[in-house]
């Protein structure tokens, strides 16, 4: 009896894998491992870009952890994963499987991400203007190809399929010829009308973009093809779902009533709710916006404050503080260092230093960096400082949603998902303290759940 759906979630930081016993709809196994994929800037055009090749086998590695047993009766596979981004293959030599058990990426790019900040303003004004209600910002995957045309036209002719990392490993498993994207990850490359289900074909044509790399749209929630391999015990010829966007999956996981915000906290973050079925995307871009709505299931969108600065914020703390200190000749793991940290916070219950922790702008404002007020000598310890930064990502959420705004939308309760909420409990203090709401918590690995439970609902 084939009885799990495997859900996997390509993330910023980390790969999660749940299978999801589709008889109880319960967790029956899961596994995280961190991807530790960032390669370092050393072009000076503020690139973000990923190793493709670690995505992969971090990926890899995780599903050979999963039960064999279980892996052997999975009878469809979800992928879910970070938006916006783009990476490029070839068709046939994108990947290898070793011994019809395991994959390698092969002939890819590495994964330019949605923290990538090459596209600056005036080249974003420089671009035609797309026929949706979604603007484009730097780091969409739209965004990067037109970079690429413009500074290094050349790089693009080694490719002819593109996709975000999530579409790429559909591609690899089903051994499709053509990137087939959902309407929940093509709006999050811009140019893309969510009203039509189509790309801004003419405009792109108009302006000299290769429209061969543009993926083919197919319905959310659809099967992308079947599996062309074994893969750690998984049958071949396994049907594998068209890639979601991690955070209309999270939601997914945990939104059980249409009352309910979800707060998901990883890498990024996002602040969302549910717009009833009726609601239609205004006609024109609102850059300056902070809120914007996102396909979900069929014609339905999801109003969301979708914020550069979450967890990121605490690695870059913990990184900065790691080179500090080995300036200064110590050494502390990375883990050690967050439950100290916490630790420290979690003494310090409110503090009256002010961290403004935008350190990666956000997109309807992306010159607003990060600083700090109120410094005083005594509000200097690490308690202060990661309190007021826990505060300061809720505050920033907070001002890009307010509450006032929930609660006009009839939002009852707030609902916590993601690992760097669910690993920190100074974080949660803040939730509990910026909303005067109940709040409760979803399950870990939020999106790779959620897009099992999709399937599973969809099956
Ligand atoms: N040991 C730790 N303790 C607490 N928080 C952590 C720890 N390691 C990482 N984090 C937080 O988790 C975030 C990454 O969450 P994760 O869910 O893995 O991201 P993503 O889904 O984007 O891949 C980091 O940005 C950091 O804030
Ligand atoms: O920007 C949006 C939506 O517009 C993000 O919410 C979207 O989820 C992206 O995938 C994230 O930025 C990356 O997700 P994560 O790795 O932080 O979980």
């Amino acid at each position: 009896m084939s009885n799990f759906i495997l859900g996997l979630d390509v993330g910023t930081s980390s790969v999660k894998a749940v299978l999801l016993d589709r008889g109880c709809r319960a967790i029956a196994a899961s596994q995280s491992l961190p991807t530790v994929s960032d390669l370092a800037d050393d072009s000076g055009i503020k690139a973000k870009e990923q190793d493709t090749g670690r995505i992969i086998d971090t990926l890899d590695r995780c599903i050979g952890l999963l039960p064999r047993d279980k892996l052997q009766h999975v009878c469809c596979i979800g992928l879910t994963g970070q938006m916006h981004g783009v990476l490029f293959w070839k068709p046939k030599s994108g990947c290898v499987w070793s011994n019809s058990d395991s994959l390698t990426a092969k002939d890819t790019s590495q994964l330019i991400t949605w923290q990538d900040g090459r596209c600056s303003n005036d080249f974003l004004t420089s671009l035609p203007r797309p026929d949706s209600h979604l603007s484009v910002a730097t780091g969409f995957g739209c965004a990067t190809i037109f970079w690429y045309m413009k500074h290094k036209p050349k790089f693009l002719e080694d490719f002819t399929v593109a996709g975000t990392i999530q579409d790429y490993v559909v591609s690899m498993l089903c051994g499709l010829d053509r990137c087939v994207m959902t309407p929940q990850n093509a709006a999050s490359w811009g140019f893309f009308n969510t009203s039509s289900n189509q790309w801004n074909e003419n405009i792109l044509k108009g302006a000299g973009f290769p429209l061969h790399l543009l993926p083919k749209c197919v319905p959310s929630g659809s099967l992308a093809g079947k599996t062309c391999s074994q893969w750690h015990g998984i049958p071949a010829g396994t049907p594998v779902g068209a890639a979601l966007g991690d955070f209309q999956c999270s939601v997914y996981s945990c939104m059980s009533e249409r009352t309910d915000a979800v707060l998901n906290i990883s890498t990024s973050a996002q602040l969302t709710y549910a717009m009833p079925a009726d609601f239609k995307p205004p006609d024109s871009l609102q850059p300056a916006s902070s809120i914007s709505y996102f396909p979900y299931f069929e014609s339905t969108y999801l109003a969301v404050a979708a914020s550069l600065n979450g967890g990121n914020v605490l690695a870059s703390f913990v990184e900065m503080l790691t080179s500090w200190m080995r300036e200064l000749g110590a050494e502390l793991s990375d883990s050690c260092l967050y439950e100290k940290l916490i630790h420290c916070a979690l003494n310090q219950e409110t503090s009256n230093l002010r961290v403004s922790p935008t350190i990666l702008g956000e997109r309807h404002d992306p010159l607003c960096l990060g600083h700090v007020t109120g410094i005083s000598t005594s509000n200097l310890s690490l308690g202060h400082v990661i309190r007021a930064l826990c505060h300061g990502v809720l505050d920033n959420v907070t001002s890009m949603m307010p509450v006032e705004h929930l609660q006009q939308a009839g939002v009852r309760r707030i609902v916590g998902s993601g690992s760097a909420l669910a690993r920190n409990e100074v974080l949660r203090q803040e939730v509990e303290k910026a909303f005067p709401l109940q709040v409760v918590y979803g399950q870990n690995a939020d999106s790779a759940l959620g897009v099992a439970m999709i399937l599973c609902d969809r099956l």
